[in-house]
């Protein structure tokens, strides 16, 4: 049981793997993707709407973040532990950024840390990176920014914000990013970032061509009690308990058959 690193998702894209990941905000559900065959854990700052009810990311902590990343670091054995900075904790300097990314690691136990933005944030990603912080970035629908973005919407449509995109990801691979997550974006975007790009891509309502998939867990397991997005899919029907739902969507990953194209946004 070799753990998972930066490097070996990049063998993975390279060999033609698909990562399957799922986020977790507890120690019994991480020990239970870890053991599933979950690739990649991530910590998500999506634990302000499904843990704690609130309607937007925005509320949360980096002690909170820190006190979830701590608990499912011990459940996680085998799998990369990626934890999302919450929002105002790494926009305002790289030296903030640092101070957050330096206390979700030695705090937290997270491997990768994770900030949302483009361009803007390509020089916070050089400045950690050149620390000894391997990051994640994120693209497409970013919810820290749901108030700018006038809700939660597919991004990156038309062929200015498809091609603007197209050279963020690049910006940021360059930066030294080691990992970029794509959120609602057509599917004929996530597959050309993709192939832009030598690191891996992980999709959310990006369309099957991406290197990964990610799921908020509890919309995969259908406990969210609001609305869910269109590309989330509840594993639990037909499955015989949670770590069954769990082995059938990292088997959907890796078999290509999630998403299917009733989760899949298009350009036109
Ligand atoms: N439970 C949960 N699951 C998530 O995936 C998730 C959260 N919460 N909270 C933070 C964001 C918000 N998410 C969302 C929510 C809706 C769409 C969405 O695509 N809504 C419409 C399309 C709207 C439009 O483009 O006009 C849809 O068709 O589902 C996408 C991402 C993803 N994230
Ligand atoms: C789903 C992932 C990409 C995320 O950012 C979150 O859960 O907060
Ligand atoms: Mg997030």
């Amino acid at each position: 049981m070799k753990p998972v690193t930066v490097l070996t998702l990049r063998d993975m894209k390279r060999a033609g793997e698909k990562i399957a990941c799922l986020t977790a905000y507890d120690y019994s559900f991480a020990s239970l993707l870890d053991r599933a065959g979950v690739d990649l854990v991530m910590v998500g700052d999506s634990l302000g709407m499904v843990v704690q009810g609130h309607e937007s990311t925005l509320p949360v902590s980096v002690a909170e973040m820190t006190y979830h990343n701590a608990c499912v670091a011990r459940g996680v054995k085998r799998a990369l532990l990626v934890v999302d900075m919450p929002f105002m904790s790494y926009q305002q300097s790289r030296e903030q950024a640092l101070a957050t990314a330096g206390r979700l690691m030695r705090r937290g136990g997270a491997h990768v840390v994770k900030l949302e933005g483009g361009e803007p944030m390509a020089e916070t990603v050089h400045f950690l990176v050149e620390r000894g912080v391997p990051v994640c970035a994120h693209l497409g629908l970013t919810p820290q920014s749901v108030h700018q973005l006038g809700g939660y919407r597919v991004q990156g449509r038309g062929e200015e914000a498809a091609e603007r995109m197209r050279r963020e990801a690049k910006i940021l691979e360059q930066a030294g990013a080691s990992l970029i997550v794509l959120e609602a974006v057509p599917a004929e975007l996530g597959a050309a970032i993709t192939q832009d790009l030598a690191i891996p891509t992980i999709g959310i309502g990006a369309g099957i061509d991406c290197d990964g998939q990610v799921l908020v867990l509890y919309d995969m397991l259908g406990i969210y009690p609001r609305p869910t997005p269109k590309f989330a899919r509840n594993f639990m029907p037909g499955s015989a308990s949670i770590e069954d739902a769990v082995k059938a969507y990292v088997a959907a990953v890796k078999s290509r058959a999630f998403p299917g194209p009733e989760h899949t946004f298009r350009q036109a």
